[in-house]
């Protein structure tokens, strides 16, 4: 079974508008409300490539119970944590530049947090689990850790897809797939990134310190992927961006659905680069018939 977990669901509201006058009243013309987070994002694509998996994470609130009827109206299979407090909404604001606000999210209780930490149990030898996006306010990067460690106890795997020191404190448990895009890679190292070579020196590194597959995304200019001892390149596939949020997400599901079928990393770099482009050629999260349409068009490079 692959498990994702979205310790900090949201409601993305997505806000279009072409000009944002600053300090004025604004008349957007379009808006909609979406079921996000990360893990959310994973499961929804998961579902498109017919992986089974389950979600879990905290919901609760009016906005939890939005998020809960949508998922299961999306045939998500789900089993969240009901907890007190309301589940944040993150602003997504369309107009000549994409802004987002991602709110800090919920408190939970002693009690939701034990609830949760108890769902782990169920995690079985040959399990996947995805850790996806930030914490909640309350919790320390040892949270991931300590959930970490309940899944490499049951000897199952794991990916995470989080940022900054909370990621690289992960590496030393190896996890199977990590996904930082460009920004986030030269970020971890506190560095600026001048060419292909840079990038992939700190990649490595990455590798280095535990992660056994490392994509490195890099939105419109395609992506790496190292693996196996080989380092693989493709462009992205052509499109207009419609909407790029839950595109990374979008990645790093269609390459462990795809992986967890064949173990051909190659193979399953494609589907992720179809997935991420096809999310982005979208107003929401793609479909299968979304994604088919572009795997011809992409074309891998094994660089080495
Ligand atoms: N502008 C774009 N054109 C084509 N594909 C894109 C674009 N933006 C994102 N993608 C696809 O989605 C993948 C992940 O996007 P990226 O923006 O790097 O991730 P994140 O959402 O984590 O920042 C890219 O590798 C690419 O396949
Ligand atoms: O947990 P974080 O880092 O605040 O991110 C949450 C946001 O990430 C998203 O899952 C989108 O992620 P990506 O665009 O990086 O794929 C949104 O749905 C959500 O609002």
């Amino acid at each position: 079974m692959i498990y994702t977990v979205t310790v900090n669901p949201a409601i993305d509201y997505i806000i279009q508008t072409p000009k944002l006058n600053l300090g004025e009243v604004n008349r957007p013309q379009y808006t909609n409300f979406i079921a996000g987070g990360k893990g959310i994002n994973v499961s929804k694509i998961l579902n498109q490539l017919d992986r089974p998996n389950i979600a879990w994470g905290f919901l609760g609130g009016f906005t939890g119970e939005f998020l809960k009827t949508t998922l299961s109206d999306e045939q998500i299979h789900s089993d969240f944590t009901a907890i007190n407090a309301n589940t944040r909404v993150n602003v997504k604001l369309k107009s000549e530049t994409e802004t987002e606000l991602n709110a800090a999210g919920p408190r939970v209780t002693a009690e939701e947090l034990a609830d949760f930490k108890q769902k782990f149990d169920q995690v079985q030898a040959g399990d996947i689990v995805i850790f996806s996006g930030s914490l909640l306010p309350q919790l320390t990067n040892d949270f991931y850790l300590e959930l970490i460690d309940l899944v490499v106890a049951k000897q199952a795997q794991f990916a995470i897809d989080t940022t900054g020191q909370a990621l690289l404190d992960t590496l030393d448990k190896q996890p199977l797939v990590i996904k930082p895009n460009h920004h986030e890679l030269a970020d971890l190292f506190q560095t600026t990134l001048h060419d292909d070579d840079e990038l992939l020196t700190s990649a490595e590194k990455l590798h280095e310190l535990g992660a056994h597959h490392v994509l490195i995304s890099m939105a419109g200019a395609g992506a790496y992927l190292l693996a196996e001892g080989h380092v693989y390149h493709s462009a992205a596939p052509k499109g207009t961006v419609v909407n790029s949020v839950g595109a990374g997400d979008s990645m790093l599901a269609g390459y462990i659905g795809e992986f967890t079928k064949h173990h051909d990393p190659e193979l399953a770099f494609k589907y992720g680069l179809a997935c991420g482009s096809a999310t982005a050629f979208t107003e929401n999260i793609a479909t299968l018939n979304q994604i088919n349409q572009l795997l011809p068009q992409i074309i891998i490079d094994r660089v080495r």
